[in-house]
């Protein structure tokens, strides 16, 4: 029989993501009760069909590349990548999307999980229709998450709607690699999956409106343009698809404007993804769609949802800085009317999985020095609780072979943003790249603030730059002047050696 039962917590969070996990573990340290609602897997998109299983189809091929590109290494290799070993180790990393492994870390943080899915009835109340058959009415003592995700963007395409084409998920999940394969749009997940499937025995078109990686300077999308037309991939650029249409024998053919086509067996979308919010009855507090009919949130820097009924009380900004006496015991509604969150890829800020879960430390962190009165006054730049290094600092990396890699602002975006701007570029040709492997080829940039002499943006591109990237990540972030920086020493023979080079073209 199911039943109707009623619960109160100090925090709900709907969406039991990396993201929603972190702000329920931040509330729970912070001495509140919090419940997650997850209608699929606890652990979400990252874990079962994102940057683990596609991370885990990507290592293979860089390392077996890795292996060729060092004369003595090469010789070793005498066999192509094992296709079942590494589709077996990709299942190991999502634990065969089983989520065992995350709901007994939930249990043992002292979060509760309700399985079903959730949606907002009113400010601070809750329903869930629970995969258990019972419905549940929580209401929220002090606040309500947001933390959904996002889901795929699919273009409005002549044909494509009746065509039983891949998302992601399925391209991640897949334990079959198609003979043809096409790729349609070359953001970051067409161009990780598009090599990884290439790698793995496809044969691969890449279709793309524009350039490849369009968000990154050209210099460095060319080297993964040129990686992976190594590998065989099809780059149709430039080109924009009028129609798809699948075929009897089940087969799916894209017509571009031209006239053109491809026929592949497989066709990925992988065309951008949007905050999921619908179904969460956004409307009951406030919140309604754009002009283009899709619901958006904004979010102050402490997560806290503009515009949503009773949301924007005074009081319910924090300072940082510990407050007032701090003697209000949590379950008093010393948060004002605070109430509402968004945080991760549903506030669509910066859909990352890291940055995510340093919007979820915040905004965890936010929501229990409310609750206690701990939190007053204007949240100041760089403060415990503003996520300020989503307007500075967002790291990322794309996992291609060679790997593309920046931080904070491109020249663009700094100009835009009133700064005076210089940059500094390079091949990255250093002892540390030559050792690395034969025929290194790398690109480094820096994007410097002209008035302050500190860095904006840094952009790596080549073989293993992923770890170049935290040095700069600091340097932003620290606001380390260029003249400091000078002392930072990079080890010989590292690729780092090209932090030098870069400072030294600059002028040091
Ligand atoms: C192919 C691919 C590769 C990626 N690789 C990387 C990478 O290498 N590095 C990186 O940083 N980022 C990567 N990303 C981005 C990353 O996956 C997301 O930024 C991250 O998953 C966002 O986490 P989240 O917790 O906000 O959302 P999600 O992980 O999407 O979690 C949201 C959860 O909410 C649940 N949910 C939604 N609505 C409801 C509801 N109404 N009731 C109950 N539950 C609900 C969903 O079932 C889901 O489990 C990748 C993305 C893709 C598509
Ligand atoms: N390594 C990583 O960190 C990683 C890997 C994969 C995905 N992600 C994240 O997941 C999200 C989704 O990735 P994504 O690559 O789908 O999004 P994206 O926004 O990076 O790229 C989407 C691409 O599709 C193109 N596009 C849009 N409409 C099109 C059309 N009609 N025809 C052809 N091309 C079209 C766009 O021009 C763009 O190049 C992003 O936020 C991304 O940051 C991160």
């Amino acid at each position: 029989m199911t039943e109707t039962l009623e619960r109160e917590f100090d925090v709900i969070v709907i969406g039991a993501g990396a993201v929603g996990e972190n702000v329920a573990d931040r509330a729970v340290q912070g001495g509140l009760t919090a419940v997650l609602i997850e209608a699929e897997l606890v652990g979400g998109e990252c874990s079962y069909w994102a940057c683990m299983p596609s991370k885990a189809l990507l290592r293979p091929g860089t390392a077996l590349h890795g292996a060729q590109s060092v004369p003595g290494a090469e010789q070793a290799v005498t066999r192509t990548l094992d296709v079942a070993a590494v589709l077996k180790r990709r299942d190991s990393f999502t634990s065969n999307w089983q989520d065992d492994g995350q709901v007994k870390w939930v249990e043992n943080t002292g979060i509760e999980l309700i399985r079903g899915h959730g949606w907002i009835t009113a400010p601070r109340q809750v329903e869930v229709a629970g995969l258990d058959g019972n419905s549940y009415r929580l209401s929220a003592r002090h606040a309500v998450v947001i933390a959904t995700g996002s889901s795929p963007t699919i273009p409005p395409i002549d044909g494509l709607a009746d065509v039983d084409y891949w998302t992601t998920r399925e391209a991640t999940s897949t334990q079959e690699i198609p003979a043809r394969l096409a790729v349609l749009g070359a953001g970051v997940a067409g161009v990780e999956l598009a090599q990884a499937h290439a790698r793995l025995g496809a044969n691969v078109t890449l279709v793309a409106r524009g350039g490849i990686l369009g968000a990154f300077p050209t210099e460095a999308s060319d080297l993964v343009a040129a990686g992976l037309r190594a590998d065989g991939v099809e780059l149709l650029l430039h080109t924009a698809t009028k129609s798809v249409h699948q075929n009897d024998d089940g087969s799916i053919t894209l017509t571009m404007d031209g006239g053109t086509s491809v026929t592949a067996d497989k066709l990925l979308v992988s065309t951008g993804r949007h905050p999921a919010l619908e179904g969460l009855g956004l409307e009951s507090v406030g919140i309604t769609a754009d002009d283009g009919g899709r619901l958006k949130l904004t979010t102050d820097s402490t997560g806290l949802v503009r515009g949503a009924d009773g949301n924007d009380a005074a009081g319910a900004t924090a300072d940082g800085n510990g407050g007032a006496d701090g003697t209000s015991a949590a379950g008093a509604t010393a948060d004002g009317g605070a109430w509402l969150y968004a945080t991760g890829d549903a506030a669509g800020r910066a859909m990352l999985t890291h940055q995510g879960k340093y919007q979820a430390r915040i905004t965890g962190d936010v929501i229990a020095a409310r609750a206690k009165g701990e939190a007053n006054g204007t949240a100041a730049p760089w403060s415990r609780f503003a996520q300020t290094a989503d307007e500075h600092a967002v790291p990322s990396v794309v996992f291609s072979d060679p790997e593309l890699t920046s931080v904070g602002r491109t020249v663009a975006r700094a100009k835009e943003d009133g700064y005076t701007v210089s940059s500094v570029e390079l091949p990255i040709q250093v002892a540390g790249s030559a050792l690395h492997a034969d025929n290194y080829e790398g690109w480094a940039q820096l994007v410097i603030d002209e008035d302050r002499k500190v860095i904006l943006g840094a952009t790596f591109a080549g073989p293993d730059v992923a770890e170049l990237l935290h040095a700069a990540t600091i340097a932003i972030v620290g606001e380390v002047p260029l003249d400091r920086l000078w002392h930072a020493v990079p080890s010989y023979p590292t690729i780092s050696e090209v932090w030098l080079r870069l400072l030294e073209k600059y002028g040091l």
